[in-house]
């Protein structure tokens, strides 16, 4: 799939402009703060219908208007499709797919893919579970879009139930039983959800970490969950529904003490090991920036395996980050494959020969 046209319209800092891209490495070239990460987000915005970094919607809007509006022709499997949005600071919304309106953001899930890699995804291994969750989260709910849902709907009974845990009511262990039940049911889809993407990622990732490391390496995955069972991988849907059912009202207990729901799919966490150590403990800087390329490459693969078909990929300022080999390693491995969007303030030597260069600057784009 790719962007062949996008017209972004009062987003961030631009005020109208109308791009055309190639199905090839298009570079976004300026100083900093001219707006280049802007149009990765804006891209981002039709793929996953919120801001790269969970800026609320209104601070998209450009700060002179009362409205953003984006259209976007994508091409996916040789058809154009039209996505557009609009939103105001009424919080009004039009989201459109081949001219169909949409309810919610959410909506846009699934259609049009993108794989981000960011400076900030280098705190994948060493930041905190919630952004390894948030990778693996994201990932599955362009895959499956109705996760998100499954997400949000679990989301929103944790925080009834820890407000029930805060509370003093008559009826408190009843409530609990009810909410229980249906947290049990909910996390246990996201459970295997997660525990069966992530298997076939670590595939993926182990053999871009081998290619990586020279074979020098082996990068090995697991899902960390509260649940005592050794194996949980192996366990059915159902085994898991029971297993963290009992588990919930084993842990009421400490839940009341604490006024905070203590286990569930909010409190797990994925490990990452090279050679069977913890690379968020362990591992040296460069072997945690190869960590996070092999999860990102498995990423752009799984999607393909999955849905036969690669994302879009934005690199947003990491190329410099990486280092000669592994920097020859991705570009040589989205070439003539993935469209891409690569953001850098400096024509670096090894973006000679890419011809889709844009000159970003202050909210205007110069070809
Ligand atoms: N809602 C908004 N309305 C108008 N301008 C905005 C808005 N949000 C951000 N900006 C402007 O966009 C600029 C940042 O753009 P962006 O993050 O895309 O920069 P960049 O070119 O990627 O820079 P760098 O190389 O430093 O990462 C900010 O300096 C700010 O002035």
């Amino acid at each position: 799939m790719y962007i062949k046209k996008i017209h972004v319209n009062n987003f961030r800092n631009y005020k109208n402009i109308d791009i055309e891209f190639k199905n090839d490495i298009n570079i976004f070239l300026g100083n900093n703060a001219q707006g280049k990460t802007n149009l990765l987000e804006a891209i981002y915005f039709l793929s996953l219908g919120k801001s790269l970094r969970n800026y609320h919607k209104d601070d998209l809007i450009h700060w002179d208007k009362q409205y953003f509006y984006i259209k976007s022709i994508v091409n996916i499997n040789d058809k154009d499709n039209t996505i557009e949005i609009g939103y105001n600071r009424n919080n009004r919304k039009v989201i459109k797919i081949n001219g169909v309106e949409k309810r919610s953001f959410n909506d846009l899930l699934g259609f049009f893919n993108v794989v981000i890699f960011a400076p900030e995804d280098l705190l994948l291994v060493k930041g905190s579970p919630s952004l390894r969750r948030n990778f693996l989260d994201q990932e599955i709910s362009q895959l499956v879009p109705y996760y998100s849902k499954l997400l949000s709907d679990y989301n929103k009974i944790v925080i009834s139930r820890n407000k029930i845990l805060k509370s003093n009511k008559a009826d408190l262990i009843k409530t609990l039983d009810i909410f229980d039940e249906q947290l049990s049911n909910l996390a246990s889809e996201i459970i295997k959800k997660r525990i069966d993407t992530l298997d076939k990622l670590k595939i993926l990732a182990s053999l871009t970490h081998r290619k990586l490391t020279d074979n020098q390496e082996n990068l090995t995955i697991e899902y960390l969950s509260y649940l005592p069972e050794r194996d949980i991988q192996k366990l059915s849907k159902q085994q898991i529904r029971e297993s963290i059912l009992l588990n919930y009202k084993e842990n009421r207990k400490k839940d009341l003490e604490i006024r905070s729901t203590s286990i569930g799919p909010h409190r797990d966490d994925i490990q990452l090991n090279i050679d069977n150590k913890n690379v968020r403990k362990f591992g040296s800087q460069g072997q945690q920036r190869t960590t996070v390329l092999s999860l990102k490459l498995a990423e752009l693969e799984l999607f393909m395996s999955q849905k036969g078909i690669y994302p879009v990929l934005l690199l947003d300022d990491v190329l410099s980050e990486l280092d000669e080999k592994r920097r020859n390693y991705l570009i040589k491995n989205i070439k003539d494959k993935i469209q891409t969007f690569i953001t850098t303030t400096d024509k670096e030597d090894y973006l000679a020969g890419f011809g889709n260069i844009f000159n970003v600057n202050n909210g205007n784009i110069i070809f």
